[in-house]
């Protein structure tokens, strides 16, 4: 097989699996979106390239974070261990990197959103 047709190929397996979590997983739903209405307050406040930079790497970080979690779930459930403290502490562990994203992305969120409301009040 030629590698452009593999890596197209490559490309379609990559795309489906984005859309299995935005089909499957309501947090998913949820982070997509909490991210249009930043986008559209991004917008409206009119970011600055810095600013952007800063919100949508955060917001990258939030979707990676998800999906990985999520890939952890999927792989423990497919093992289909017994009720075990390791596989309750592989979720856990990933369950918390999504938290850490989030809480990141919730203070840089504040931290370039607020100033920007307050200069529109005054
Ligand atoms: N096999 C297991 N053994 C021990 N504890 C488990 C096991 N499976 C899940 N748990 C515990 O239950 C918690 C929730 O697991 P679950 O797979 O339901 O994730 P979830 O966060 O509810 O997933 P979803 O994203 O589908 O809502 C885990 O974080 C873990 O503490």
């Amino acid at each position: 097989m030629k590698d452009s047709k593999k890596k197209q190929i490559g490309f379609q397996y990559a795309l489906n699996g984005i859309w299995q979590v935005v089909r499957t997983e309501r947090n998913f739903r949820i982070h997509i979106f909490i991210f249009l209405l930043v986008v559209i307050f991004g917008f409206c406040l009119q970011l600055t390239a810095v600013q952007w930079c800063l919100v949508l790497g955060v917001s990258g970080l939030v979707f990676v974070a998800e999906m990985i979690n999520t890939t952890v779930e999927r792989l423990i459930d497919y093992m289909k261990p017994e009720i075990h403290p390791q596989a309750k502490a592989i979720k856990d562990i990933a369950a918390g990197a999504v938290l850490m994203a989030a809480l990141t992305a919730a203070v840089i969120g504040l931290l370039v959103f607020i100033p920007k409301f307050l200069h529109l009040l005054h």
